[in-house]
């Protein structure tokens, strides 16, 4: 799925770490480099839907890369900023082609404004939201996996996103244009699965009153899921085994081989490999589909996930709802979202987002509102008691604590994020979505 790919210029590192800040915040993908030269080269080795560019740099500058852009890559828009606001300068600028130009010093939103005239924010809509560095590793790892065309095997707890990452892999797949079929083994009965998976010619069996594809043969050239695989029983576990080794299907009553194209993804909430010792589930079976594990760890053990994912949910059902405006989390409602142990995972957080919808009223959904899968009372808002029995209790004060040092940090380092990240021994990645988790949360970070 496309996404919005922002190259940034400008040689003040500072300044230009608060900028990446702003646009990865906003769901843009950001490259960020200090100098025009260094641009091209940029330029030259990947696609940019937008350049964002400093006009005074050593070199070429900013009005050398405008009228390097007009050459070689003249629908890309490029939009300047200047610390010597001159009506001159934006005119030139605007007469080589830039699309617009920023006087700076200039707020975050202002420049935002900007950039969503000429690109629309990434597209959040079907990719998994994830804050947490397991989740962020996980998808990475997921992305990687995509290219191949090997059988990845997706494991977690139930609800906690297995098929929402299985069309992730497809969609950053080279299969991404062909077909994505999705079949649970667990809801079709047991004697219709094998028809429904394999196809079947008419007159196969009684009721089958005309031809029909399986899902193997709607899924050519894309990608298959088998969705709880672990419910499929042994006598067709065989039968799969073989299509997967022999890569063509026989529709059921057909004497033709279909010649299958087909790369298969599984999913289970169960433990498969368990399962084939105990011969439960068969082990070569579970060999052939397992090239690729990759596994969900369940929502509790990621919680910097729990808010964006909240948000992304609240968002879902208000568009869904065909309403304007969305309400948001206050500090309550995420306190108490955040010391929920999440049985049911993401799709407990699902529930409970749509039942918060139902009750809140006004601009904000408050900790009245959530009502957990566990509870079926409304709860008055946390008293400091209840505070203190959290699970996230202890946690919640670590998070202080680091909200602090990164605060004293940022000052002392005067907002160099490249000097904070080096002085905390942190990526300049982590501290970028820590410092985010702090915005989220209402801190204000000084620029
Ligand atoms: N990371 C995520 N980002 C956005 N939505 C998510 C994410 N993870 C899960 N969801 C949403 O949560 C719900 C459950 O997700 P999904 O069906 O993928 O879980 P699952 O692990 O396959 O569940 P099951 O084990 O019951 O088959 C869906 O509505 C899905 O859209």
């Amino acid at each position: 799925m496309a996404e919005a790919k922002i190259l940034l210029v400008e040689d003040d590192a500072a300044l230009r770490e608060a900028l990446v800040d702003t646009l990865l915040l906003a769901q843009y993908e950001c490259v960020d480099v200090e100098s025009a030269e260094a641009a091209i080269l940029a330029l030259k080795g990947q696609d940019f839907d937008m350049v964002i560019s400093d006009v005074q740099m050593e070199g070429i500058g900013g009005l050398g890369l405008v009228n390097y852009l007009q050459q070689h890559n003249a629908q890309t828009p490029i939009l300047l900023m200047t610390a010597f606001a001159t009506i001159d300068n934006a005119v030139s600028a605007i007469k080589l082609g830039a699309v617009d130009y920023l006087a700076k010093p200039f707020a975050p939103e202002v420049l935002l404004n900007q950039v969503s005239r000429y690109l629309k924010p990434k597209l959040i809509e079907d990719q998994p939201v994830v804050a947490d560095e397991r989740s962020l590793a996980l998808l990475a790892l997921a992305q990687k996996v995509a290219q191949s065309d090997a059988s990845v095997m997706i494991m977690g707890p139930s609800g906690s996103g297995k098929e929402v990452l299985a069309r992730y892999i497809h969609q950053h797949s080279q299969r991404a244009g062909e077909p994505f079929v999705a079949i649970n083994c667990a809801a079709i009965p047991e004697n219709m699965l094998e028809a429904t998976l394999f196809g079947y010619e008419k007159g196969a069996f009684t009721g089958a009153y005309q031809a029909c594809p399986g899902k193997f043969e709607q899924a050519q050239g894309g990608t298959l899921l088998l969705d709880e695989i672990s419910e499929m029983d042994l006598g067709l576990q065989a039968k799969l085994l073989r299509v997967l080794q022999e890569r063509e299907v026989e529709r059921l009553g057909g004497r033709k081989t279909i010649k299958l194209d087909v790369r298969v993804l599984a999913t289970s909430n169960r433990d498969l490999k368990a399962m084939a010792t105990k011969g439960d589930f068969r082990e070569d079976l579970y060999y052939r589909i397992n090239v690729f594990p990759l596994t969900w760890p369940a929502l509790h053990q990621r919680p910097a996930d729990i808010l964006p994912l909240a948000r992304h949910l609240v968002l879902r059902h208000t568009k869904a709802a065909g309403l304007a405006v969305a309400p948001s989390l206050d500090e309550q409602a995420s306190r108490r979202l955040l010391g929920h142990r999440w049985p049911g995972n993401v799709r407990e957080l699902d529930n409970v987002v749509q039942r918060a919808l139902i009750l809140q009223t006004g601009e904000f959904i408050t900790a009245k509102d959530i009502v957990t899968d566990t509870q079926d009372v409304i709860l008055e808002p946390i008293g400091e008691s209840e505070k203190a029995n959290e699970p996230e209790g202890l946690g919640d004060e670590l998070k202080a604590q680091e909200h602090v040092i990164i605060l004293e940090t940022l000052n002392q380092c005067n907002g160099s994020r490249k000097q904070v990240a080096e002085k905390l021994g942190i990526s300049a990645r982590t501290l970028r979505y820590k410092m985010a988790r702090m915005r989220d949360m209402g801190i204000q970070i000084p620029a």
